[in-house]
């Protein structure tokens, strides 16, 4: 159910964890205290954090609008709003256990659904242990994810997760949220695949624009025009 889109290059997430790690970082913030070994121990820079992280604020918007302009992104996640981008960085042990994404998140001007979550993986694979991100699905099923610095995955906000402890090195990462134009994660894979397929039409000169691809683009507007939602 997730997919990994590359997103920056090695030598650009090299130069922002270089700049990251100058930086004052804080504590993660858990629901209470109390119950924080329980939830996570890692250290995040948000947004407009402190004046000392402007820097950081400058890289979220470059990655968010990179994010938000890549066709593949685009197709794959149908994105309308993105929220609460942060950096993210376990080391020491550092975890994030497992957990449900809020249904909401936002400020109080902007309260969005959210449909996708994301983590842009900025650090080498090869430079930490642990760290792997799970996704745990309803059947029971576990899917451990650690790919190459610069990829993007996307997985359904709904599906519970964690990140492993990080026993050696340092994991950096740039997570996110997505509300979608198609809110249903299987309604959003079937337009991406008729999406991929009439745009691997048009790429073929015995197919493009023929009968088949007319119709196979008609079931693709017909779709769009049945799920796409527009409103908040
Ligand atoms: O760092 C990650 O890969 C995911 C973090 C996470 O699950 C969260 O911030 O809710
Ligand atoms: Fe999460």
């Amino acid at each position: 159910m997730h997919c990994t889109v590359p997103l920056l290059s090695a030598a650009e997430c090299d130069q922002i964890t270089a700049t990251l790690r100058q930086l004052p970082w804080q504590e993660g913030h858990a629901p209470g205290e109390l119950y924080r070994e329980k939830i996570k121990r890692n250290q995040e820079i948000a947004l407009e954090m402190s004046p000392e992280t402007k820097v950081a604020d400058d890289i979220m918007a470059t990655i968010s609008r990179k994010l938000m302009a890549n066709a593949d992104v685009r197709n794959k996640t149908f994105a309308k709003t993105l929220v609460n981008p942060r950096f993210n960085l376990c080391e020491n042990s550092g975890f994030y256990a497992k957990h449900a994404d809020s249904a909401f998140l936002g400020n109080q001007r902007q309260q969005v659904r959210t449909d996708i979550s994301l983590t842009l993986f900025l650090s080498d694979p090869d430079s930490y242990q642990g760290g792997e991100l799970s996704l745990q699905y309803a059947c029971g099923d576990a899917q451990l994810i650690k790919p190459a610095k610069g990829c993007v995955v996307f997985y359904p906000s709904g599906v519970m997760h964690e990140v492993k402890p990080v026993t050696n090195g340092q994991r950096i990462c740039f997570v996110g949220w997505i509300q979608s134009h198609i809110q249903d994660p299987q309604n959003r894979s079937i337009l991406s695949e008729i999406t991929t397929l009439c745009d691997d039409m048009m790429a073929d000169p015995n197919l493009a624009l023929g009968d088949l691809h007319t119709r196979a683009q008609n079931i693709k507007h017909n779709l769009f025009r049945r799920w796409w939602q527009n409103h908040n």
